[in-house]
């Protein structure tokens, strides 16, 4: 076996990343890699927290292998767009990185959790370790700063006092408006350390709104066998991605960017209908498929797909979903296929395991946004019944638990659906109707469970 090794030096770096997990480096890593200025990008990329990743990256040359997964075959390619790696610790090198000039742009993946958002979707001021961030920011602290927007605002502050110039933060998350929400985590965190830092942010950052989409599973120890079988290379920590990728952006790059629009990526005035179609559809339905799919013995995205009952479930939440989308018909439908053919892909192992963690974080933006539009339509949508009605069993505890950091209050309010739907939204909770469907829809899986 060979070890993975360079061949010509790192490319300089101008960008950084937090969240050096899988999707970063299928997507992101990938695009900067492919763009045909890649030679002038490179990137520093952070782990959250642990170094462990950090350091066998570091033993690689900082390379990895992406392993592209068709149905019938596999191809690799190694990308070379990851300069340095550091663990999600190394503040020193954090508060470097955002001092240097020459830093244009940093992304985030670090899940929908990370973002620290209260119940009015603006950074909650009354979690503890937001509260620590805070009060280490003041003091002068940046060492012991732990969340991702008390991160960005160190990263922030150093810039500013090293007298570093404009930059744009690029949110690579699963979220509606991921600018908005940065934005205004940001701007909160640092109004309530730094007042002055605040305004500086104001008039020298940009946060871009992103859609992204590449189905990247966590890597199985046969992905590692199989990178080892295609390639002849040791690799200990290779990726493994479908070849479908999108990245949609809006909004400004002060300080320029890659040329990731020579390669696929589409710049738009308004991701809006781009977004609702992804978040809706396919993650809105990879939800449908990990609660359903998970209460019908499956494990996988594959196998809940190829069950008739998960199927139909499926097809009326699409329906639904596609009533309130704004994209031309013959659009949607033919993404609704194409995600049919992504799932159905035999060689890609999606867990539904991996896709129902943080449920608490996710139902709210893939399913409720449908919901309320439905109702205010007073239809009765019976496919987001149908999602809910399964992560409340999830939450009664008939699947496996699944991590879940905001899960507490929903677990402990699972044994009633309208007090779910009260902490998720009042006036839904206020909907007999709906709450009526949705205690039939729980007797339903039940029976469906015992038959089964
Ligand atoms: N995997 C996919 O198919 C996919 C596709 C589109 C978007 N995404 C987005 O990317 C995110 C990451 O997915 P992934 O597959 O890379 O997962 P992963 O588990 O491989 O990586 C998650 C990354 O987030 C970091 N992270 C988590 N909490 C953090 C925190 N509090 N502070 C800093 N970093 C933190 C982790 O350290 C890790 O680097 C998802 O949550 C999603 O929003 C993933
Ligand atoms: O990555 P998460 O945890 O936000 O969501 C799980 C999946 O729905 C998601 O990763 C999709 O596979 C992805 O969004 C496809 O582009």
């Amino acid at each position: 076996m060979k070890p993975l090794r360079r061949a010509t030096p790192a490319p300089p770096v101008r960008a950084i990343h937090l969240g050096l997990g899988n999707f970063f480096r299928a997507h992101q890593a990938w695009y900067t890699a492919a763009a045909p200025d890649a030679a002038r990008w490179g990137i520093a990329a952070f782990t959250g927290r642990s170094p462990a990743l950090a350091d066998i990256l570091r033993a690689q040359d900082t390379l990895y292998t992406l392993v592209v997964r068709g149905p019938d075959r596999d191809e690799t390619v190694v990308p070379e767009s990851l300069s340095e790696v550091y663990a999600g610790t190394d503040h020193d090198a954090w508060r470097r990185l955002w001092q240097r000039p020459e830093i244009a742009l940093a992304t985030l993946t670090v899940t929908e959790a990370a973002y620290r958002r209260g119940a009015d979707g603006g950074l909650d001021d009354t979690d503890a370790t937001v509260q620590d961030d805070i009060a280490a920011l003041r003091a002068g602290e940046p060492r012991d700063v732990r969340t991702v927007p008390g991160r960005l605002v160190a990263g922030l502050a150093a810039r500013r006092a090293a007298g570093g110039g404009p930059v744009a933060i690029v949110s690579c998350d699963n979220l509606p408006d991921n600018a908005d929400v940065a934005g205004r985590v940001v701007h909160e965190l640092a109004g309530l350390a730094d007042p002055a830092l605040d305004r500086w942010i104001g008039d020298n950052v940009s946060f871009v709104t992103t859609v992204v989409d590449r189905i990247t599973p966590a890597t199985s120890p046969a992905d590692l066998a199989a990178v080892t079988r295609l390639t002849g290379n040791a690799d200990a920590v290779p990726v493994v991605t479908e070849p479908y990728h999108e990245w949609i952006l809006s909004g400004h790059f002060p300080a320029g960017r890659p040329a990731w629009d020579a390669i696929g990526a589409r710049f738009v005035t308004d991701v809006l209908p781009h977004e609702q179609r992804k978040l809706w559809l396919l993650n809105g339905g990879h939800s449908l498929l990990a609660y359903s799919g998970g209460a019908h013995g499956h494990t996988t995205v594959a196998q809940a797909l190829a069950d008739p009952v998960c199927r139909r479930a499926l097809e009326r939440w699409w329906d639904e979903a596609a009533r309130h989308l704004t994209l031309p018909a013959a659009e949607i439908a033919a993404y609704r296929a194409a995600l049919v053919e992504r799932w159905s892909n035999p060689r890609i192992e999606h867990r539904l395991a991996q896709i129902a963690a943080d449920g608490s974080q996710k139902i709210p933006i893939r399913i409720l946004p449908v919901l309320r539009l439905s109702r205010a339509e007073e239809h009765l949508p019976a496919g987001a019944v149908h999602v809910l009605a399964a992560w409340i069993g999830h939450l009664r505890g008939r699947s496996t638990p699944i991590r879940d950091a905001g899960a507490a209050p929903f677990a402990a309010a699972a044994g009633s659906p309208r007090d779910v739907l009260a902490l998720l939204d009042s006036q839904l909770a206020a909907d007999r109707e709906l709450v009526t469907a949705l205690d039939n829809e729980l007797t339903a899986l039940d029976g469906e469970r015992g038959a089964s």
